[in-house]
Protein backbone atom coordinates (compact mmCIF):
# COMPACT_ATOMS: atom_id res chain seq x y z
CA UNK A 1 0.00 0.00 0.00
CA UNK A 2 1.20 3.55 -0.73
CA UNK A 3 1.16 6.28 1.46
CA UNK A 4 0.33 9.90 0.74
CA UNK A 5 1.71 13.52 2.77
CA UNK A 6 -0.68 15.60 3.60
CA UNK A 7 0.36 19.34 4.96
CA UNK A 8 -1.61 21.96 5.29
CA UNK A 9 -0.02 25.78 5.71
CA UNK A 10 -1.57 27.51 8.34
CA UNK A 11 -1.14 29.81 11.45
CA UNK A 12 0.71 29.21 14.68
CA UNK A 13 -2.85 29.68 16.48
CA UNK A 14 -4.02 26.89 14.93
CA UNK A 15 -1.32 24.30 15.04
CA UNK A 16 -3.57 22.37 18.23
CA UNK A 17 -6.86 22.64 16.37
CA UNK A 18 -5.27 21.21 12.81
CA UNK A 19 -3.16 18.72 14.71
CA UNK A 20 -5.99 17.38 16.61
CA UNK A 21 -7.97 17.17 13.36
CA UNK A 22 -5.17 14.95 11.47
CA UNK A 23 -5.48 12.48 14.78
CA UNK A 24 -8.83 12.19 14.78
CA UNK A 25 -8.46 11.41 10.75
CA UNK A 26 -6.10 8.65 11.39
CA UNK A 27 -3.31 10.25 11.09
CA UNK A 28 -0.64 8.48 13.76
CA UNK A 29 2.12 11.41 13.98
CA UNK A 30 2.05 15.17 12.39
CA UNK A 31 4.98 16.62 11.75
CA UNK A 32 5.27 20.73 12.57
CA UNK A 33 7.23 22.86 10.44
CA UNK A 34 7.33 26.44 11.84
CA UNK A 35 8.45 29.72 10.34
CA UNK A 36 9.43 31.11 13.64
CA UNK A 37 12.25 28.10 14.58
CA UNK A 38 14.32 29.35 11.46
CA UNK A 39 14.59 32.79 12.62
CA UNK A 40 14.61 32.31 16.25
CA UNK A 41 17.55 33.21 17.82
CA UNK A 42 19.41 30.20 19.24
CA UNK A 43 21.37 29.64 22.25
CA UNK A 44 24.57 27.78 21.80
CA UNK A 45 25.66 27.42 25.12
CA UNK A 46 27.41 24.03 24.46
CA UNK A 47 28.60 25.50 21.65
CA UNK A 48 26.57 23.60 18.72
CA UNK A 49 26.57 24.94 15.19
CA UNK A 50 22.95 25.95 14.29
CA UNK A 51 22.49 24.44 10.34
CA UNK A 52 18.83 24.52 10.22
CA UNK A 53 18.11 24.19 6.25
CA UNK A 54 15.58 26.90 5.21
CA UNK A 55 13.67 24.72 2.18
CA UNK A 56 12.49 22.76 5.78
CA UNK A 57 10.23 26.14 6.76
CA UNK A 58 7.70 27.76 5.26
CA UNK A 59 8.95 31.79 5.02
CA UNK A 60 5.41 32.17 7.36
CA UNK A 61 3.20 30.68 9.50
CA UNK A 62 3.61 26.75 10.09
CA UNK A 63 3.13 23.66 7.88
CA UNK A 64 1.39 20.69 9.57
CA UNK A 65 2.15 17.39 7.74
CA UNK A 66 0.07 14.12 8.24
CA UNK A 67 0.37 10.73 6.65
CA UNK A 68 -2.44 8.74 6.03
CA UNK A 69 -2.37 5.43 3.73
CA UNK A 70 -3.55 6.19 0.15
CA UNK A 71 -6.48 3.39 0.18
CA UNK A 72 -10.59 3.76 -1.16
CA UNK A 73 -11.00 6.16 1.98
CA UNK A 74 -8.47 8.65 1.21
CA UNK A 75 -10.45 11.09 -1.06
CA UNK A 76 -13.36 11.50 2.14
CA UNK A 77 -10.79 11.57 4.63
CA UNK A 78 -9.32 14.64 2.77
CA UNK A 79 -12.46 15.81 2.13
CA UNK A 80 -13.63 15.48 5.89
CA UNK A 81 -9.93 17.10 6.72
CA UNK A 82 -10.87 20.16 4.48
CA UNK A 83 -14.43 20.63 5.58
CA UNK A 84 -12.73 20.72 9.72
CA UNK A 85 -10.19 22.84 9.16
CA UNK A 86 -12.29 25.68 7.59
CA UNK A 87 -14.81 25.38 10.24
CA UNK A 88 -12.33 26.61 12.78
CA UNK A 89 -13.25 29.74 11.50
CA UNK A 90 -16.25 30.16 13.39
CA UNK A 91 -14.38 29.47 16.42
CA UNK A 92 -12.52 32.43 15.43
CA UNK A 93 -9.41 30.45 15.18
CA UNK A 94 -7.11 32.21 12.00
CA UNK A 95 -6.65 29.36 9.79
CA UNK A 96 -4.00 31.69 7.66
CA UNK A 97 -3.52 30.81 4.14
CA UNK A 98 -4.85 26.99 4.66
CA UNK A 99 -3.32 25.75 1.56
CA UNK A 100 -3.66 21.60 1.76
CA UNK A 101 -1.49 19.80 -0.65
CA UNK A 102 -1.00 16.32 -0.94
CA UNK A 103 1.55 14.33 -2.40
CA UNK A 104 2.55 10.37 -2.31
CA UNK A 105 5.52 9.47 -0.32
CA UNK A 106 7.89 6.36 -1.74
CA UNK A 107 7.84 3.45 0.66
CA UNK A 108 11.06 3.53 1.95
CA UNK A 109 10.71 7.04 3.22
CA UNK A 110 7.33 6.70 4.88
CA UNK A 111 8.51 3.35 6.07
CA UNK A 112 11.60 5.25 8.63
CA UNK A 113 9.51 8.09 8.86
CA UNK A 114 5.84 7.41 10.18
CA UNK A 115 7.45 5.20 13.09
CA UNK A 116 8.42 7.50 14.62
CA UNK A 117 4.71 8.98 15.41
CA UNK A 118 3.01 5.25 16.09
CA UNK A 119 3.23 4.46 19.77
CA UNK A 120 1.08 2.17 21.62
CA UNK A 121 -2.72 3.44 21.90
CA UNK A 122 -5.48 2.15 24.13
CA UNK A 123 -8.45 1.62 21.96
CA UNK A 124 -11.21 0.13 23.28
CA UNK A 125 -11.97 -1.43 27.02
CA UNK A 126 -9.64 -4.11 26.40
CA UNK A 127 -7.78 -3.46 23.52
CA UNK A 128 -4.23 -1.56 23.18
CA UNK A 129 -2.59 -1.55 20.25
CA UNK A 130 1.06 -1.57 20.43
CA UNK A 131 3.50 -1.48 17.43
CA UNK A 132 6.09 -3.98 17.14
CA UNK A 133 9.25 -2.24 17.95
CA UNK A 134 7.69 -0.56 21.06
CA UNK A 135 7.80 -2.31 24.85
CA UNK A 136 4.73 -2.14 27.03
CA UNK A 137 3.64 -3.25 30.01
CA UNK A 138 -0.26 -4.28 30.02
CA UNK A 139 -2.43 -2.01 32.64
CA UNK A 140 -4.92 -4.17 34.44
CA UNK A 141 -4.89 -8.37 33.91
CA UNK A 142 -7.56 -8.32 30.99
CA UNK A 143 -5.99 -6.40 28.50
CA UNK A 144 -5.72 -7.61 25.24
CA UNK A 145 -2.36 -6.46 23.19
CA UNK A 146 -2.08 -6.60 19.64
CA UNK A 147 1.33 -6.29 18.45
CA UNK A 148 1.34 -4.51 15.11
CA UNK A 149 3.75 -4.28 11.84
CA UNK A 150 1.00 -2.91 9.62
CA UNK A 151 4.02 -2.53 6.64
CA UNK A 152 2.33 -1.07 3.80
CA UNK A 153 -1.20 -2.36 4.43
CA UNK A 154 -3.91 -0.20 5.90
CA UNK A 155 -4.48 -1.19 9.73
CA UNK A 156 -2.31 0.79 12.82
CA UNK A 157 -5.56 -0.03 14.23
CA UNK A 158 -5.88 3.72 15.48
CA UNK A 159 -8.51 4.40 12.31
CA UNK A 160 -11.86 5.34 13.55
CA UNK A 161 -13.46 2.19 11.79
CA UNK A 162 -10.79 -0.05 12.83
CA UNK A 163 -11.08 0.88 16.00
CA UNK A 164 -14.99 0.73 15.85
CA UNK A 165 -14.75 -2.67 14.24
CA UNK A 166 -12.69 -3.98 17.35
CA UNK A 167 -15.19 -2.23 19.88
CA UNK A 168 -17.95 -4.28 17.79
CA UNK A 169 -16.29 -7.34 18.38
CA UNK A 170 -15.16 -6.80 22.19
CA UNK A 171 -19.22 -6.92 22.16
CA UNK A 172 -20.37 -9.66 19.72
CA UNK A 173 -17.85 -12.59 19.90
CA UNK A 174 -17.88 -15.11 22.31
CA UNK A 175 -15.38 -17.85 23.01
CA UNK A 176 -15.38 -20.84 20.87
CA UNK A 177 -16.80 -19.19 17.63
CA UNK A 178 -15.99 -18.67 14.03
CA UNK A 179 -15.34 -14.99 12.46
CA UNK A 180 -14.53 -14.44 9.21
CA UNK A 181 -13.26 -11.06 8.50
CA UNK A 182 -13.47 -9.73 4.83
CA UNK A 183 -10.97 -7.23 4.29
CA UNK A 184 -8.26 -8.17 6.44
CA UNK A 185 -5.39 -5.56 5.98
CA UNK A 186 -2.56 -6.05 8.48
CA UNK A 187 -4.74 -8.24 9.76
CA UNK A 188 -5.91 -6.03 13.14
CA UNK A 189 -9.32 -7.66 13.44
CA UNK A 190 -8.69 -11.03 12.74
CA UNK A 191 -6.43 -10.77 15.31
CA UNK A 192 -8.73 -8.99 17.67
CA UNK A 193 -11.30 -11.78 17.06
CA UNK A 194 -8.79 -14.70 18.21
CA UNK A 195 -7.68 -12.64 21.38
CA UNK A 196 -11.32 -12.42 22.35
CA UNK A 197 -11.36 -16.26 22.24
CA UNK A 198 -12.90 -17.28 18.99
CA UNK A 199 -12.04 -21.03 18.14
CA UNK A 200 -11.44 -20.45 14.15
CA UNK A 201 -10.76 -17.07 12.24
CA UNK A 202 -10.79 -16.79 8.19
CA UNK A 203 -9.24 -13.50 7.10
CA UNK A 204 -8.94 -12.66 3.79
CA UNK A 205 -7.84 -9.70 1.22
CA UNK A 206 -7.66 -8.86 -2.22
CA UNK A 207 -4.33 -7.44 -1.94
CA UNK A 208 -1.17 -9.72 -1.81
CA UNK A 209 0.47 -6.85 0.08
CA UNK A 210 -2.23 -7.20 2.73
CA UNK A 211 -2.54 -10.86 2.76
CA UNK A 212 1.57 -11.22 3.63
CA UNK A 213 1.68 -8.33 6.42
CA UNK A 214 -1.75 -10.12 7.94
CA UNK A 215 0.06 -13.57 8.06
CA UNK A 216 3.35 -12.06 9.52
CA UNK A 217 1.32 -10.07 12.62
CA UNK A 218 -1.09 -13.08 13.28
CA UNK A 219 2.42 -14.95 13.53
CA UNK A 220 3.69 -12.09 15.92
CA UNK A 221 1.03 -12.70 18.07
CA UNK A 222 1.14 -16.01 18.09
CA UNK A 223 -2.40 -16.85 16.69
CA UNK A 224 -1.52 -18.94 13.93
CA UNK A 225 -3.33 -21.65 15.71
CA UNK A 226 -6.40 -20.41 15.31
CA UNK A 227 -6.35 -17.77 11.94
CA UNK A 228 -6.09 -18.53 8.25
CA UNK A 229 -5.01 -15.33 5.97
CA UNK A 230 -6.24 -16.39 2.22
CA UNK A 231 -6.06 -13.83 -0.81
CA UNK A 232 -9.53 -13.42 -2.39
CA UNK A 233 -13.36 -12.07 -1.98
CA UNK A 234 -16.05 -13.16 0.06
CA UNK A 235 -17.99 -15.24 -2.43
CA UNK A 236 -15.29 -17.15 -3.93
CA UNK A 237 -13.60 -18.03 -0.82
CA UNK A 238 -15.99 -18.76 2.36
CA UNK A 239 -17.40 -22.30 2.35
CA UNK A 240 -18.17 -22.47 5.84
CA UNK A 241 -20.33 -19.48 7.36
CA UNK A 242 -19.39 -17.67 10.72
CA UNK A 243 -21.00 -16.59 14.38
CA UNK A 244 -19.22 -13.58 13.56
CA UNK A 245 -18.83 -11.94 9.64
CA UNK A 246 -16.84 -8.41 10.06
CA UNK A 247 -16.10 -5.91 7.14
CA UNK A 248 -14.44 -2.72 7.02
CA UNK A 249 -14.21 -1.87 3.65
CA UNK A 250 -16.09 1.22 1.87
CA UNK A 251 -19.85 1.67 1.71
CA UNK A 252 -20.17 0.73 -1.75
CA UNK A 253 -18.06 -2.18 -1.41
CA UNK A 254 -20.29 -3.42 1.60
CA UNK A 255 -23.44 -2.56 -0.09
CA UNK A 256 -22.58 -5.02 -3.01
CA UNK A 257 -22.38 -8.26 -1.15
CA UNK A 258 -24.91 -8.12 1.16
CA UNK A 259 -26.75 -11.13 -0.21
CA UNK A 260 -23.68 -13.01 -0.05
CA UNK A 261 -23.07 -12.04 3.28
CA UNK A 262 -26.35 -12.99 4.82
CA UNK A 263 -25.34 -16.89 3.29
CA UNK A 264 -22.25 -16.75 4.99
CA UNK A 265 -23.04 -15.79 8.32
CA UNK A 266 -24.93 -18.10 11.16
CA UNK A 267 -28.53 -17.71 11.59
CA UNK A 268 -28.52 -15.91 15.50
CA UNK A 269 -25.18 -14.86 14.19
CA UNK A 270 -23.76 -11.50 13.74
CA UNK A 271 -22.62 -8.87 10.90
CA UNK A 272 -20.44 -6.20 11.62
CA UNK A 273 -20.08 -3.36 8.52
CA UNK A 274 -17.67 -0.56 9.02
CA UNK A 275 -15.53 1.67 7.00
CA UNK A 276 -19.10 3.97 6.22
CA UNK A 277 -18.84 7.46 6.06
CA UNK A 278 -21.90 9.12 7.66
CA UNK A 279 -23.96 10.11 4.74
CA UNK A 280 -24.09 6.79 3.43
CA UNK A 281 -24.95 5.05 7.14
CA UNK A 282 -28.95 5.06 5.62
CA UNK A 283 -28.13 3.51 1.92
CA UNK A 284 -26.07 0.64 4.31
CA UNK A 285 -28.58 0.34 6.55
CA UNK A 286 -31.59 -0.28 3.78
CA UNK A 287 -28.70 -2.66 1.87
CA UNK A 288 -28.44 -4.74 5.04
CA UNK A 289 -31.98 -4.72 5.75
CA UNK A 290 -32.81 -6.09 1.83
CA UNK A 291 -30.92 -8.83 2.59
CA UNK A 292 -32.85 -9.96 6.27
CA UNK A 293 -30.33 -8.66 8.59
CA UNK A 294 -32.17 -7.01 11.63
CA UNK A 295 -29.93 -3.87 12.88
CA UNK A 296 -28.73 -4.34 16.46
CA UNK A 297 -26.38 -1.57 16.70
CA UNK A 298 -25.23 2.26 15.47
CA UNK A 299 -21.86 3.21 16.52
CA UNK A 300 -20.34 6.66 15.06
CA UNK A 301 -17.12 8.42 15.77
CA UNK A 302 -16.34 11.64 13.83
CA UNK A 303 -17.74 10.81 10.08
CA UNK A 304 -17.56 7.65 10.43
CA UNK A 305 -20.71 5.00 11.10
CA UNK A 306 -19.81 0.88 12.38
CA UNK A 307 -23.16 -1.09 11.99
CA UNK A 308 -23.80 -4.26 14.23
CA UNK A 309 -26.58 -6.15 12.53
CA UNK A 310 -27.66 -10.02 13.43
CA UNK A 311 -29.14 -12.64 11.14
CA UNK A 312 -32.48 -13.87 12.53
CA UNK A 313 -32.51 -17.64 13.97
C1 LIG B 1 -10.02 -0.23 5.19
S1 LIG B 1 -9.05 -1.63 5.03
C2 LIG B 1 -9.43 -2.47 6.56
C3 LIG B 1 -8.24 -3.17 7.18
C4 LIG B 1 -8.49 -3.77 8.56
N1 LIG B 1 -9.52 -4.79 8.51
C5 LIG B 1 -8.87 -2.71 9.58
O1 LIG B 1 -9.99 -2.77 10.10
O2 LIG B 1 -8.04 -1.84 9.89
C6 LIG B 1 -9.96 -2.53 3.81
C7 LIG B 1 -9.23 -3.73 3.23
O3 LIG B 1 -10.20 -4.45 2.43
C8 LIG B 1 -9.58 -4.97 1.28
N2 LIG B 1 -10.67 -5.18 0.30
C9 LIG B 1 -11.35 -4.27 -0.44
N3 LIG B 1 -12.36 -4.87 -1.14
C10 LIG B 1 -12.33 -6.19 -0.82
C11 LIG B 1 -13.13 -7.34 -1.18
N4 LIG B 1 -14.15 -7.23 -2.03
N5 LIG B 1 -12.80 -8.54 -0.65
C12 LIG B 1 -11.75 -8.66 0.21
N6 LIG B 1 -10.97 -7.63 0.58
C13 LIG B 1 -11.25 -6.40 0.10
C14 LIG B 1 -8.53 -3.91 0.94
O4 LIG B 1 -7.47 -4.48 0.19
C15 LIG B 1 -8.07 -3.42 2.31
O5 LIG B 1 -6.94 -4.12 2.78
Amino acid sequence: MKWSELSIHTTNEAIESVSNILHEAGASGVVIEDSDDFSKEREDQFGEIWSLNADDFPKDGVILKAYLPVNSFLGETVEAIKLAVNNLVTFDINIGANVVTISEVNEEEWATAWKKYYHPVKISQRFTIVPTWETYNPVSSDELIIELDPGMAFGTGTHPTTVMSLQALEKTVKTGERVIDIGTGSGVLAIGAALLGAREVHALDLDDIAVKAAGINVKLNKVQDRVTVAGGNLVDTIDEPGDVVVANILAEIIMSFTDDAFKVVKPGGHYITSGIISAKKNDVKEALEGSGFVIEDIMMMEDWVTIISKKPE
